[in-house]
């Protein structure tokens, strides 16, 4: 579930009053997702998504996120495009939340990539970095390597009752990225959170990208790290190189990859691990009494880190040389 507020009707139709969208037939709370509250709402002018941001998103980034969706699709991306009220602004308020309507996108997300997926993401996720490349805005991300220790410090030793000696091994990996975190590497516009279900097919073609609600200014190749976390890993813990090679060839028939962003590949797909094993392993222990989100398990990305742990080239993820 994810609708935190609830929207009375006649709250949402003089909402909509705000914008050219006709008049509301019908508004459905959307289940996905656990970040924000989002419906389907379709009007006389068809269908949008609603998003009313909830206590995670710092309102001072929404300018940021919107802008940037505006930017890629304006660069010929396939992602949600804002919609602007009469008054020319995409970001209005409804329910006491920071609230946008942005473009409905068509297609669905996989639960288990094939191959074929693997490499639309690779080619998309290029595009998305190019079409990036001259957004004016910048937002740092926060969930960066100088992040990291803050979050394994509200683990704390709670950590080991999700495994065992687990508060160790992150102590061990934030020594070892904090020394030696690739710096200098080309920056840019990433997604950050290019996961499955932030990825839509429309049979095997990828129809278009969602929620840039993590995106940021970083190291383009964190994010190609941050997609073979994501999409490459079968669900018995193994990394499947075939995958992966197919993910990287797409993405390098679009954006060359350099010499010191492969090298880089083993260290960057390793702190790529370890961040969605801490906020995983932060909501894991955190779940609110009463809670109807169910929090993502963060052993996953434990198995992930232990395979990158080993990892000693860009061959292993199944470039070649
Ligand atoms: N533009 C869009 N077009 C079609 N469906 C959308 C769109 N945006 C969101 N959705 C639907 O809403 C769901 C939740 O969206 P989103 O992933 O942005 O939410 P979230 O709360 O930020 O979730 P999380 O960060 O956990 O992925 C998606 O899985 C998708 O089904
Ligand atoms: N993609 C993140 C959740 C936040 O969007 C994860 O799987 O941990």
């Amino acid at each position: 579930m994810a609708v935190y507020t609830e929207v009375g009707t006649e709250e949402l139709s003089a909402f909509l009053d705000h914008y050219d969208l006709g008049d509301l037939l019908s508004c459905k709370g959307i289940a996905e997702g656990v970040e924000n509250t989002n419906f389907l709402i379709h009007t006389t002018a068809g269908h949008y998504i609603l998003t009313l941001y909830e206590k995670r998103v710092d309102p001072a980034d929404l300018p940021f996120f919107l802008a940037l969706m505006e930017h890629l699709a304006g660069r010929g991306l396939t992602c949600p495009v804002p919609v602007k009220a009469r008054g020319g602004t995409a970001l209005g308020t409804l329910a006491g939340r920071p609230a946008a309507i942005v473009t409905f996108l068509d297609g669905m997300s996989v639960r288990q990539p094939a191959v074929s997926h693997c490499a639309e993401v690779g080619e998309a996720l290029a595009r998305l970095h190019l079409a990036g490349g001259d957004f004016a805005l910048q937002r740092t991300n926060a969930l960066s390597v100088a992040g990291w220790r803050p979050l394994a410090k509200r683990a704390g030793h709670r950590a080991d009752t999700v495994a065992p000696g687990l508060a160790a091994l992150i102590e061990e990996e934030l020594g070892v990225l904090e020394a030696s975190w690739p710096g200098g590497l080309p920056e840019g516009v990433i997604h950050a959170d290019l996961f499955p279900d932030n990825v839509f097919f429309l049979g095997s073609r990828l129809s278009g990208l969602i929620d840039f609600y993590f995106a940021c200014t970083d190291t383009l190749a964190y994010d190609v790290a941050v997609c073979l976390n994501a999409w490459c890993f079968e669900p018995d813990g193994s990394f499947n190189v075939t995958k992966g090679r197919a993910l990287l060839q797409r993405y390098e028939a679009v954006r060359p990859l350099s010499e010191a962003e492969r090298a880089a590949l083993p260290l960057l797909c390793r702190g790529a691990a370890l961040r969605f094993l801490l906020t995983r392993l932060v909501d894991w222990l955190n779940v609110p009494p009463g809670a109807l989100v169910r929090p993502k398990n963060p052993i996953e990305y434990l198995k992930k880190l232990r395979f990158h742990r080993y990892a000693s080239s860009a061959r292993d993820y199944g470039l070649a040389a």
